[in-house]
């Protein structure tokens, strides 16, 4: 198994992700050499219990203490479970939880410990993938951009294009898949649109007990606040240039922006406020792309969908209408960045963290507990 994943063939990974969302754990299977996909394998998924969220939550923003600590018991005991059940593969990508992401001055926190899961599942474990791009003067995010260039590759793209992630927060990379390599100058530009779904999901949490706008039922029925759209771009992360990243929580502010909206008015508004994030991030694409591939549970709402589609300059699509998974996308980019960490590829570069030079991140760890600290500068 070891051979296999130093040598240049393609191996078997598993990537997992824990999202900003706090609603579970993803699980993805991908056969690639750490350039190419190969083909995409069986995903599986482990909910956060209600419990379980509440502990999460406590521990956002958080960098240390008890919160953190219990915050990360949760995490592991969830990624365990749900690895139990992929145990054919030759490496695990564990991308963990963020709990606090501030990389111009403290860092950047995803709680977990690879080593201990490599030791408990017999099997290596690439984890700690944003850290070295930090230490190096990077954003440490958003890291699936060398995978979104690898499917843009499968898909057999030949135009510019923008995969479009709607989490918690949203992130978009354009791809110009007319280059050979991610970090080559002009191939990708990367990084966070604004708040998506959290906002959103916070809203409606604490004023009616809903986990989220299931199908966008309660934005339908209201209507959009301009004001509070205009108060979202004059905020100053809106006039910083890309690349540049968030935290979950980096807009406390929004909660009051629609205190005085009727549930309805508040769920339609913080709705467009995602969109108007993308529209906004949009114009730093070098050209409009030939088309926008939305990837994230936020395709699946129909009034930001339609919104998008609205207020987008080019055509707005699922990933699923060029036959990749938009549940699992970020899982399997945890797979191929895993492949990459143990191949001392580059998982960043100055187009999609900011970073000096392409940076090879990540620790590999194996169930010896033997650590590899990454490379930090990629080989190419
Ligand atoms: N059927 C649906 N209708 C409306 N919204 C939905 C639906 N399904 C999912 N969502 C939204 O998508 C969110 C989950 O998205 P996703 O799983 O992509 O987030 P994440 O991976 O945790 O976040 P991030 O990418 O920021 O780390 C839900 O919390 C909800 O807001
Ligand atoms: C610090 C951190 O965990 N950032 C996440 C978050 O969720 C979406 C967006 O903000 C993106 O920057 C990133 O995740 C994806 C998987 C990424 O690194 O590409």
């Amino acid at each position: 198994m070891k051979r296999s994943l130093t040598k240049t063939g393609p191996v078997t990974a598993v990537g997992t992700m824990s999202g900003t969302s706090l609603d579970g754990v993803d699980a993805a299977v991908l056969r690639t050499d750490g350039h190419r996909i190969e083909g995409f394998g069986r995903s599986g998924y482990r909910a956060y219990t209600a419990s379980e969220q509440a502990v999460l939550r406590e521990g956002l923003g958080q960098w240390s203490g008890a919160r953190v600590l219990a915050a990360t018991a949760v995490v592991e005991q969830a990624h365990l479970s749900l690895l139990e059940q992929f145990q054919d593969v030759d490496l695990i990508g564990f991308h963990g939880q963020t709990l606090a992401h501030a990389p111009r001055t403290c860092g950047t926190l995803q709680v977990g410990d690879g080593a201990a899961l490599a030791q408990a599942l017999g099997c290596p474990v690439a984890w700690d993938f944003r850290s070295m791009d930090v230490a190096q003067g990077g954003e440490g995010a958003p890291l699936a951009p060398f995978f979104h260039f690898a499917c843009a590759k499968y898909i057999k793209a030949t135009a510019p294009l923008v995969f479009l992630n709607l989490g918690g927060v949203g992130n978009i990379t354009y791809v110009d898949p007319n280059f050979e390599r991610p970090e080559e100058p002009g191939a990708l530009l990367a990084f966070d649109t604004g708040p998506a779904n959290a906002p959103l999901n916070d809203l409606l949490q604490s004023r009616l007990g809903l986990a989220f706008d299931e199908g966008g039922k309660i934005a339908r029925a209201g209507q959009v606040s301009s004001a509070v759209v205009a108060q979202l771009l004059q905020h100053r992360y809106f006039a910083k240039k890309p690349p540049k990243s968030l935290d979950r929580n980096d807009f406390p502010e929004i909660t009051n922006w629609v205190a005085q909206l009727s549930d309805a008015d508040a769920a339609a508004s913080l709705t467009a406020l995602c969109v108007a994030g993308v529209v906004e991030g949009m114009r730093h694409c070098p050209q409009t792309p030939s088309r926008v591939l939305v990837t994230g549970g936020g395709r699946h709402n129909p009034v930001m969908m339609e919104m998008l589609a609205r207020d987008v300059p080019c055509p707005v699509a699922p990933v699923e209408a060029v036959g990749l998974d938009g549940d699992m996308l970020e899982a399997q980019a945890f797979a191929y960045l895993a492949v990459r960490v143990a191949r001392g590829l580059a998982t960043s570069c100055p187009a999609t963290t900011g970073v000096g030079s392409p940076v090879s991140g990540g620790t590999l760890s194996w169930p010896d507990e033997t650590e590899v600290a990454g490379p930090g500068v990629a080989d190419t």
